[in-house]
């Protein structure tokens, strides 16, 4: 069985979640770059880019091990809407407006991998394809059995979905695939893409961001 998770409850975004979320994120970058020179993570939407933005835009201590190197992140996202990436619904427009479109340029920028737009009409499809990548990325699935994330950021819904994974949903139960498909989500939009539990379950760090209810407070 696997460590059990630790719990913390945070008063404030600005004050308290951002930097103490900037000093964890910043330690696997740490980490992972000097295991295999590359930060692997993956993301959701949600609130979560926006403080993502408060947490790693935040001005750095001059310290080593307090300074970010996008150039060697590479970002997935952990679900996605399947509709075109400059719609409304879409979580990289999200990412991109609140969080890496407001990377200082000298900072420079993380790989980004979106869903294909070719594929937003067959739920499937779009999922098969956006597996494809994380194959390209992690290996083939004959020698690696699931991807290993760096670390997956998640935010959880008010029901306790979390990427586009519903309580009670059946694709709870896939184990075949890296990448699923829903078509009917409870939450719309109803056609979506999602990591599958296993490979949520497999990463070497996981965060999930809660927000109290009624609040803006995690
Ligand atoms: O695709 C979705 O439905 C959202 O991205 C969703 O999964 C979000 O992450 C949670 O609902 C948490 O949202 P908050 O971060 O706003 O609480």
């Amino acid at each position: 069985m696997g460590r059990p998770p630790n719990l913390y409850s945070f008063a404030s975004v600005d004050n308290e979640l951002a930097p103490n979320l900037r000093k964890y994120i910043l330690e696997q970058q740490n980490d992972s770059l000097k295991r295999h020179g590359v930060f692997r993570l993956a993301v959701s939407g949600g609130s979560l880019p926006k403080t993502l933005a408060k947490a790693l835009l935040a001005p750095s201590s001059g310290s080593e091990d307090d300074k970010t190197d996008f150039p060697k992140w590479e970002i997935f996202y952990a679900d996605e809407r399947c509709v075109p990436l400059s719609h409304e619904d879409s979580n990289h427009k999200l990412v991109k407006e609140e969080f890496l479109d407001k990377i200082p340029s000298e900072l420079g920028q993380p790989k980004v991998y979106p869903i294909d737009e070719k594929y937003l009409e067959d739920e499937q499809e779009c999922a098969d394809q956006y597996e494809k990548t994380l194959v390209s990325i992690f290996a083939a699935r004959d020698s690696v059995k699931l991807p290993l994330f760096d670390l997956i950021l998640l935010g959880c819904g008010p029901d306790g979905h979390t990427c586009s994974l519903f309580p009670d949903h059946p694709l709870l139960r896939a184990s075949d695939a890296w990448c699923l498909s829903i078509a009917d989500s409870p939450k719309p939009p109803a056609k979506r893409i999602t990591l599958s539990l296993p490979v949520v379950l497999h990463v070497r760090k996981l965060v999930s961001l809660r927000l109290a209810a009624g609040s803006n407070r995690y």
